[in-house]
């Protein structure tokens, strides 16, 4: 059986360790000949790599595994898929792109309004250059993302990289969502045959079909509407996602044709979530306190125990599974279904062709097979036709050095909206971010 050469990038990731024991649990059907991780901060990278080290020792002796902050190397070796997860600027510009906002009076957030703006404008120099590394040496190796803003990256490789088609970005959100629909409903959520539409964090499951072509969504609706709803995971769950889950059911009460993805609360209830936002202390605090200081901590104390033996670190999560699941189908030629971020050309029929969609596709050996979804109405063909020109124009800013396109993006935005406001913000997420970004004149 063929054993799958493996780069990850941003190997210092705190979802690394889960991804690590994903390997280990699916090496049976997913051989791994060998693993290599690479990150740009050579200590968080030493911390996760010498933890790898034992989980390897002890549960996939058999595999080659290296760790490295010399990307050059890195990218030359053979290469049958590249995951990468990186994070420009590490938490700290998280916590700016943040609190920013919130101290003008906007929604703060990791990925969605000004913050999500200022995460695009960061990732997209770095996800560029990666491309252009890999391909040197590896033309036809896999590159499955999950840098985020996936939406805003997406949109600016498939701007810069038409013709690459073994580039494709994933997002675990609507993964979680059908793993907690199916905790619901009790039933494998692999089981499911989701219809799903929209853009990155910005999208609605509009059927849920089982086996029989039976549709679950309406009864699933009656049980959100009449119990609420909570992530499969909400034992782990800090309370700020729990607050966000607890909003499905006032998105679903209001607008219940479609089960929301769990990010527009922040555009549909911009003043309700905004003021439940502390400028102070903010998700990115939250992580810093909490999964960064756990998942470090763990794999310090695997590394002075010389065991992964009752280790709090390493547990299979819906994060490490799903690009595993993703790479198989692909590298097996499966044709497993999984909704992913591909180009529109006419899967949702009332929407720009280039739009970068957010689908169900049948995932195979020459990439996605998305299902066909045609049109959607009115109300969401409203709300997804501003947030794609919000993030198109936050792309071309990017690519054009435009000041002026960074504010169209930003007065656009559904939780900026105020021309006045815009430019506020945009000044000081200008100031803030520096050589992170282009000049924009
Ligand atoms: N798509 C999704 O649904 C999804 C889900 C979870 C996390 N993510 C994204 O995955 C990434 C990692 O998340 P995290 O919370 O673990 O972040 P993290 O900060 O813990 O890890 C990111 C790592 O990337 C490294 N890095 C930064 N720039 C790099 C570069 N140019 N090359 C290589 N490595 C680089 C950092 O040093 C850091 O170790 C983030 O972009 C996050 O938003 C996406
Ligand atoms: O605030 P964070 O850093 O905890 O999470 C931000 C990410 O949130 C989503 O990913 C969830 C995922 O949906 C869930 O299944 C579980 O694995 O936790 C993840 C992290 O909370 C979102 O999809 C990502 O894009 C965000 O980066
Ligand atoms: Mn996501």
């Amino acid at each position: 059986m063929k054993k799958f050469n493996i780069l990850i990038v941003g190997g210092g990731s705190t979802w690394t360790p889960g991804l690590l024991k994903s390997l280990c649990v699916r090496k049976d059907s997913f051989p791994i000949g060998k693993l290599t991780m690479v990150d740009v901060n050579e200590e968080r990278q030493a911390v996760i790599g010498e933890f790898a080290k034992i989980l390897f020792r002890e549960e996939y002796s058999e595999l080659e595994f290296e760790y490295t902050t010399d990307k050059q190397a890195a990218y030359a070796q053979k290469l049958d898929f590249v995951f990468v997860q990186m994070r420009t600027g590490g938490y700290g510009m998280r916590e700016q792109d943040e609190k920013i906002p919130l101290q003008h009076g906007v929604i703060g957030q990791e990925t969605c309004g000004p913050g999500g703006f200022a995460y695009g404008l960061r990732s997209i120099k770095d996800m560029a250059q990666l491309v252009t590394d890999v391909r040197e040496h590896n033309p036809k190796a896999w590159i499955l993302n999950y840098t985020n803003p996936a939406a805003i990256v997406a949109d600016a490789l498939q701007q810069l990289f038409p013709e690459d088609k073994r580039i494709l970005n994933i997002c675990d959100q609507p993964e979680n969502l059908l793993r907690s629909y199916g905790r619901l409903l009790e039933r494998d959520p692999r089981s499911f045959d989701p219809v799903y539409f929209g853009l990155n964090h910005f999208g609605w499951f509009t059927h849920l079909y089982d086996e029989s072509g039976n549709d679950l969504l309406p009864q699933l609706r009656d049980m959100i509407l009449d119990g609420g709803f909570r992530p499969v995971d909400y034992e782990q769950r800090d309370q700020s996602w729990l607050d966000t889950y607890a909003m499905v059911e006032q998105t679903v009460r209001d607008f219940p044709d479609y089960l929301p993805n769990t990010y527009l609360q922040y555009y549909l209830y911009p003043d309700k979530v905004l003021k439940k936002l502390d400028p102070s202390h903010t998700r990115a605090n939250e992580v810093m306190e909490g999964r960064e200081k756990r998942v470090f901590e763990a794999c310090h104390e695997v590394v002075d125990k010389g065991t992964t033996v009752g280790a709090s670190v390493v547990h299979n999560d819906a994060h490490g599974e799903f690009i595993l699941i993703v790479a198989e189908s692909i590298a097996y030629n499966k044709g497993d279904n999984f909704i992913v971020i591909i180009k529109n050309e006419g899967i949702i029929s009332n929407l720009p062709d280039d739009a970068m969609v957010e689908v169900a596709a049948s995932l195979t050996a020459n990439g996605p097979r998305p299902y066909a979804v045609g049109e959607i109405p009115v109300f969401y063909k409203g709300l997804i036709e501003g947030q794609y020109a919000y993030e198109r124009l936050t792309v071309e800013a990017y690519i054009e050095n435009s000041y002026q396109k960074a504010l169209q993006a930003l007065t656009l935005n559904r939780t900026v909206v105020s021309a006045q406001k815009a430019r506020e913000v945009l000044d000081a997420l200008i100031e803030a971010n520096g050589d992170f970004w282009p000049e924009l004149k």
